[in-house]
């Protein structure tokens, strides 16, 4: 059994509750205790009642102890790494990579805290002065899906407490352990008790409705499926609940004729294989000119075939499991139905185990738009070509998505870079690089794939107020 199964409390543990499986090889790890909706609802009462305490501290000391979560995060980055590794699939050094990308919300949170600066407006009148200053949203829930378990709860919590207020998270089910391990942690750290509250449950879609009509929650922050983020939006209509939603994405990841093929093979890399494809800025649809087409498609496929894919505990493991041995079958159908339509496997990795929740790294091409490969988010490690002859065919398949996420660009022409970044209905681009994630950069969508920002400056407003104040001299 694993060492971070230690720093889980033995109340939290329970064999009728939440079963958390191994999805390298199907073994059961732990099962934990499952919440009930009366249970979160305690929980949120209690968040809202430790709240006002600890909204009273400077920043100051808020960033103490948010640092010293940070610190502990790191002293313990390997367990926690483990820990992603065994109930998510990720290969260790990507799982130690999350973990550390998860801490450094939490340090950069720490920090920014202390800049929730206000306002001294000029004056509409010579006998009034008008002024700004920012209050935390109170007490706050959040949603977090099972494809990065860690980063995606520490860039939402950090910046909640940072801003001073309370905070329940309900962790994806497949994914409990990583999310009690961060809650011990911040525990141990000084946050009190019940302040950042993880609430695993098995009742989802009940918790969410709790999560978007409890009368003492202010904000819902929500990462998962645009499906889900829907069904959560018209729960929130009722008492116009305040809400971030990270949702889905259908990223293109478009190599115009005059792109640095190399670099273009290896942003491939970076951005389709991250993960094994289950992240939400993926790219989902690779858009190669006809020019390069085939003298890309054979470098990709020489990468694609020389991925190891295995067990992520194992060394030179590069593409682990997806979550599920469902999920392998639905990525599976996704490229049979392609090739039932006319494109063609051209590369595949070899090693994965059939009949698993292995699925195989694949290039397809002749992929077309109408594909089921290229309308949908793949989530899984196959990488769809898609050709176009020019520029504006180019933007017009990119934009053709209810999806706005990332996209990324390779191309040797700067005045093109920039005219392209613009024209990209995205809420974030990359140009020649695969990879954009940072706690430095606002994290997220426009159109379908959501609204609000985690990471920079911006997502501590997310959890902050602007109050005008007037006085009359
Ligand atoms: N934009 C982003 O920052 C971002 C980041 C990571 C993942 N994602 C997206 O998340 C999805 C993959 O994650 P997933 O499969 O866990 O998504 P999901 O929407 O199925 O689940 C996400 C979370 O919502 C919960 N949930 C499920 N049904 C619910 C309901 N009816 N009401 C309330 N909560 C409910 C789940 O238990 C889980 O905790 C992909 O679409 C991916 O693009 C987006
Ligand atoms: N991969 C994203 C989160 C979505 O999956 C990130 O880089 O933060």
């Amino acid at each position: 059994m694993i060492q971070a199964i230690n720093y889980i409390e033995q109340s939290l543990r329970d064999s009728d509750g939440i079963q958390v499986t191994n999805p390298a090889t199907g073994e059961l790890i732990a099962s934990i205790r499952s919440w009930s909706v009366a249970d979160v609802s305690g929980a949120i009462d209690r968040a809202d009642r430790l709240r006002p305490a600890w909204a009273a501290m400077t920043a100051q000391e808020r960033a103490t102890i948010l640092l010293k979560w940070y610190n502990l995060i790191l002293a313990n980055e390997d367990v926690l790494a483990e820990v992603v590794t065994v109930e998510a699939g990720k290969p260790l050094a990507e799982a130690l990579a999350e973990v550390r990308y998860g801490a450094a919300y939490v340090q950069w949170y720490a920090e920014e805290g202390k800049r929730a600066y206000g306002e001294v407006i000029p004056s509409f009148a010579r006998d009034r002065r008008v002024l700004t200053l920012r209050q935390p949203v109170g007490t706050c829930t959040a949603i977090t899906p099972w494809n990065f378990p860690v980063a995606m709860i520490t860039r939402k919590v950090a910046p909640a407490l940072a801003a001073g207020c309370s905070i329940v998270v309900k962790p994806a089910e497949a994914t409990p352990l990583s999310a009690l391990v961060l809650e011990q942690l911040a525990i141990r750290a000084g946050v009190p008790e019940g302040l950042f509250a993880v609430t695993p449950s098995h009742h989802s879609a009940a918790v969410g409705q709790l999560f978007c009509t409890h009368p003492k929650v202010r904000k819902l922050s929500f990462t998962g499926s645009t499906r889900v983020g829907k069904i959560l939006m018209a729960q929130a209509a009722d008492q116009v609940l305040r809400l971030s939603l990270e949702l889905g994405g259908n990223a293109p990841l478009i190599v115009m004729d005059d792109a640095d093929l190399d670099r273009a093979v290896r942003g491939v890399m970076d951005a389709k294989f991250r993960n094994a494809g289950q992240t939400c800025v993926c790219a989902n649809r690779i858009l190669v000119h006809d020019g390069v087409h085939d003298a890309f498609v054979e470098k990709l496929a020489a990468a694609v075939s020389a991925l190891r894919v295995g067990n992520g505990l194992l060394a030179d493991t590069q593409i682990g499991p997806l979550i599920s041995p469902k999920e392998a079958q639905r990525v599976s159908q996704l490229v049979d139905d392609a090739v039932a339509r006319g494109a063609t496997v051209a590369a595949q990795a070899q090693g994965a185990p059939a009949e698993s929740a292995f699925a195989a790294p694949r290039v397809v091409t002749g992929v077309t738009p109408d594909m089921d490969l290229a309308s949908g988010e793949i989530f899984g490690p196959v990488a769809p070509v898609i050709r176009f002859a020019s520029e504006e065919e180019a933007i017009a398949l990119a934009n053709d998505t209810p999806y706005g996420l990332a996209a990324y660009l390779f191309t040797g022409d700067m005045g093109r870079a920039w005219r392209m970044m613009e024209a990209l209905e995205y809420g974030m681009v990359a140009i020649n690089d695969g990879r954009l994630s940072s706690e430095v950069a606002p994290f997220g969508g426009v159109k379908q794939s959501g609204f609000g920002r985690e990471g920079s400056a911006h997502g501590l407003m997310e959890y902050m107020e602007i109050k005008y104040a007037m006085m009359g001299l």
